[in-house]
This record gives C-alpha cells, sequence and structure tokens, in this order.
C-alpha cells in the first residue's frame, strides 16, 4: 500500500469556491480603506493614496508585459495583450483610447493634484514601490501560469471600485466627479479579465491538489502585495503628519 495519502483534486467548483473565499484577506478589509469608504480620511490623506496608488497603476502593464514574454501560448497571448492597451491606452486607425493610466492622473487631478505630482512619483513611499516591485518580480520570474493567477485578486476588485462609485460623492463631495472614471471602468474590465483569467487557471491547475493549493499559496501573496501597499500608504502618512511634506 501506498505510504502517500495524496488527497484528490477538488473538483472545479470547490476549487473556485476556495479562492472565492479569499475574499476575507482583500484590502477592502484594511483599516486605511474601510476609513476612506467611511469618509474619514483628510484631503490630504485621500491625495496620498492616490499618488502611491500610481505607481501599482504603471506597473500593471509592465507586469502583464512580462507574462506575455514567458508566454509561449498564443490564443492566451491574443486575451491577455488586452490588459496593456487597457491601461496604456492606444491609437489604432483612427480610434484613440488614452486608457486607464490617463484616467489616473485625471483621477490625481480631480482630488486636487496637478499631472506632475502624481507622475513624477515624488510622493511615492519606499515601502509602497517595494510591495508594488514585488508583484512585477513574480510575473518576471515565476511560470506564466502562475502570473496569470497572481492577477486573481481581480475577482474581488469590482466590489471595491463600486464602493468607492456609491460613497465619495457623498463623503468626499470636494473630489470631481470626472475622478471616478476610472472605477466605473474597471467595472467591465476587472469582470471580463477576471473571467479569463479563473477559466484558465480553473483548467490548468486542476490536474492535482498540490498544484491547486500552490494557486491558493500564489492568490495569498498578491492579497499580501496589496495590504502591504495599503500598509505602506497608510504609515506614510503618519510620516507626513510628523515630518510635514516632502519637498522637492
Ligand atoms: O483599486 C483596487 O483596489 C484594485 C485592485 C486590483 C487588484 O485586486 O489587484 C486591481 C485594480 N484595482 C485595478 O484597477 C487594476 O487595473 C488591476 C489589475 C490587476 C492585476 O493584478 O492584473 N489588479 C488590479
Amino acid at each position: 500500500m501506498s505510504q502517500h495519502h495524496l488527497p484528490p483534486p477538488w473538483s472545479k467548483e470547490e476549487f473556485e469556491a476556495k479562492l472565492r473565499g479569499k475574499s476575507s484577506g482583500y484590502h477592502i478589509h484594511h483599516p486605511f480603506h474601510v476609513m476612506m469608504a467611511e469618509g474619514k480620511l483628510t484631503q490630504k490623506q485621500l491625495q496620498g493614496w492616490v499618488a502611491n496608488r500610481f505607481y501599482y497603476q504603471i506597473c500593471i502593464p509592465i507586469k502583464d508585459a512580462a507574462i506575455l514574454s514567458n508566454c509561449d501560448d498564443r490564443e492566451i497571448r491574443r486575451e491577455w495583450i488586452q490588459r496593456i492597451l487597457d491601461h496604456d491606452g492606444y491609437k489604432i486607425g483612427g480610434i484613440e483610447d488614452p486608457g486607464g493610466i490617463e484616467a489616473w492622473i485625471r483621477l490625481g487631478e480631480a482630488v486636487g493634484l496637478t499631472r506632475e505630482a502624481v507622475t513624477s512619483l515624488r510622493h511615492l513611499a519606499p515601502a509602497a514601490r517595494f510591495a508594488v516591485d514585488a508583484y512585477v518580480n513574480f510575473a518576471r520570474r515565476q511560470p506564466w501560469q502562475e502570473a496569470v493567477a497572481s492577477s486573481l485578486t481581480e475577482l474581488f476588485a469590482p466590489h471595491i471600485h463600486q464602493q468607492r462609485i456609491d460613497t465619495w460623492p457623498t463623503q468626499y463631495p470636494w473630489v470631481q466627479a470626472e475622478g471616478l472614471h476610472y472605477f466605473k471602468q474597471r467595472l467591465t474590465q476587472a469582470r471580463r479579465d477576471v473571467e479569463h483569467g479563473l477559466r484558465f487557471t480553473l483548467d490548468y491547475f486542476s490536474q492535482t491538489r498540490a498544484m491547486q493549493e500552490r494557486v491558493l499559496e500564489i492568490l495569498q501573496f498578491k492579497l499580501d502585495v496589496l495590504w502591504a501597499l495599503a500598509d505602506a500608504i497608510m504609515l506614510d502618512q503618519c510620516h507626513i503628519e510628523i515630518q510635514g511634506p516632502k519637498h522637492g
């Protein structure tokens, strides 16, 4: 009789339920995001979040390009490339879309920052940079299938985007309405992305229980990236309270 008692893989339904069950660790529950939704942030604090999060925005298409560069499956590349266009924008034939990074800069302006204050990264906290870099490095170094799985926190993203759309107009009436465009746009984009990423992950990683458990670890890693990013932003605001904003 075998010494090993490897449990059988979960069914795809069970596996999907395990992935969705990780939502309790999503950054929507981080104290900083809870405060944001409750209207407890000052203008400076909301600006600090937008300025720091810009680094995540500009790294997402670099992360997706790393996945493409490692991926030898043309069918996957054909779908994945859309994510780069979503963020970087495009000009193809007569059609032009400024893209998500530009929408985020406009969010910066809507909360009272200048374009230059956002794009220069001069408000970026070192620990926020490290958290985001960990995600990009993961996508560069790990097999592309694992990097695809690491995008699945987007299962939970429409909820947090919707929360901002619902709460900001009353909690932060001074934010120009145009600033919410990014979140509105992501509602449909994130749902489409996650439909593709989830379908692939459930198929590819369902051969063994060990592979399925690896995906849960990967998803936890990505939850940790987002949690650490929120920690970094929150702590940075304590520094600003104590020392005053950075100059230069
Ligand atoms: O505002 C958020 O809370 C949030 C979270 C996430 C996420 O869960 O990774 C993404 C986004 N937004 C987002 O706008 C976005 O484009 C995005 C891409 C990805 C990814 O991992 O490829 N995550 C996210």
